[in-house]
């Protein structure tokens, strides 16, 4: 139970002891040789806090506005495939959990509950991350279907025209329990075991439906048969990040996958700046990768994110404790974000600032930028 998880990261230790091992290594582990798995987190450690002292911060604010919906916190859930590994009631849970603390959740196209299910589970804003397929027509189902149950914006994933190299799954022989299927593509997915060329299950699976000739003309495609703003996931230079407002994006989310993609890209908040500045405001940037904390949350806002998701701290809460699990992580990382603005000194997400926070070039060089003032002894 997660009544004595006093911080996010212990969520992991519980799963680790509550669920099988091949579905507990396929939410934990990175590709390849987990580089960039252990950099996501490391590299939030190596950015420091700037607090501003006698700010009246007897009222603190953390609701924020993503693509034009309030929400009562910058922290949101990502989309993660198969959450009925972690609980049987998979994604409904999570979608009641993230409605119970009032902001949004990416369902993802590989989801163990149809988007249909979660659309009725609970009210709030819902966005339907993407997989593009082959059969185009499968993809255009897909984004009908997902306008029909109510989904506000669709999320295309931008970095997966084949799963990256897991070691784990493949030490694991990874396979989907025969309960566990994939309903909102039910009609074209078969799981065949015989079919797996010595990958994992999904590894084959994604190179089987998964569209590897996707490239930037189809997010022109994307656009002309929706409505609903399109965000890019799986961003992670500026070059590409002004390639995607060209094209028409509403938000780019810098991501790696959470580490699972290729092995060795930097982590994502060590290059969300340099895609802040090449966007130039047009559209807004979030980020996801290694965040556990409010400080992470924080450090991530000033250094440009409109907003930050989550990935496995929702699913291992939801191996933990269910809809309660879910909900407690998100509960702590808010509570540690109002604790941080108070101690921080600011009272709203929008006075967070370039001036809170110092990378560590900075801390070590000094810096002659305008958002600092300090100098090197
Ligand atoms: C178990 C698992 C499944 C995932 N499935 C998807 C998916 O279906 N689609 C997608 O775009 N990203 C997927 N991701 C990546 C997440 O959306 C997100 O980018 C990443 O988990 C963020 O890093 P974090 O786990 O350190 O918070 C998955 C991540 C995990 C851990
Ligand atoms: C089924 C996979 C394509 C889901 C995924 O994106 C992941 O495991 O990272």
């Amino acid at each position: 139970m997660s009544k004595d998880v006093v911080k996010v990261d212990e969520f992991e230790a519980l799963a680790k002891k509550k669920m099988p091992k091949m579905a507990f290594d396929y939410y934990a582990s990175g590709a390849e040789d987990e580089y960039t798995l252990q950099q996501n987190r490391d590299a939030f450690s190596r950015i420091r806090l700037r607090p501003r002292i006698l700010v009246d911060v007897s009222s603190v604010n953390t609701s924020t506005t993503v693509l034009g919906f309030r929400i009562a916190m910058p922290i949101m859930v990502a989309p993660a495939a198969l959450h009925k590994l972690a609980h049987p009631e998979g994604e409904v849970a999570t979608a009641r959990a993230v409605s119970a603390a009032d902001t949004i959740m990416i369902l993802s196209t590989t989801s163990s509950c149809s988007m249909e299910e979660v659309a009725a589970a609970a009210p709030g804003v819902r966005f339907f991350q993407l997989y593009v397929y082959k059969d185009r027509q499968i993809s255009q189902h897909l984004v009908r279907r997902a306008e029909d149950a109510g989904f506000s914006a669709l999320v295309l994933t931008v970095d997966t025209p084949r799963l990256g190299r897991r070691e784990a799954d493949l030490k694991n022989n990874f396979t989907l329990p025969p309960h566990i299927a994939n309903p909102n593509m039910e009609a074209f997915v078969k799981h065949d075991k015989k079919e797996r060329n010595g990958s994992s299950m999904l590894a084959s699976w994604a190179d089987k439906l998964f569209d590897r000739s996707l490239s930037w003309k189809d997010v022109k495609w994307l656009k002309s048969i929706t409505k609903l703003p399109i965000i890019l996931k799986g961003i992670l230079n500026g070059e590409d990040a002004i390639l995607a407002v060209q094209a028409g994006a509403a938000g780019i989310m810098v991501s790696n996958h959470g580490a699972r993609q290729l092995d060795y890209v930097p982590p994502t908040i060590s290059i969300l700046e340099e895609v802040v500045k090449a966007v130039g405001g047009q559209v807004p940037v979030f980020v996801d990768g290694g965040i556990r904390r409010g400080t992470d949350v924080f450090k991530a806002l000033a250094l440009g994110a409109s907003g930050v998701f989550v990935g496995r701290p929702s699913v291992f809460g939801l191996a933990v404790d269910g809809e309660a699990g879910v909900k407690k992580m998100l509960e702590m990382l808010r509570d540690e974000l109002e604790r941080t603005m108070t101690l921080m000194g600011v009272c709203s997400v929008d006075q967070i600032s370039r001036h809170h926070v110092e990378t560590e070039h900075e801390y070590n060089n000094g810096c002659n930028c305008s958002h600092h003032m300090h100098s090197k002894l």
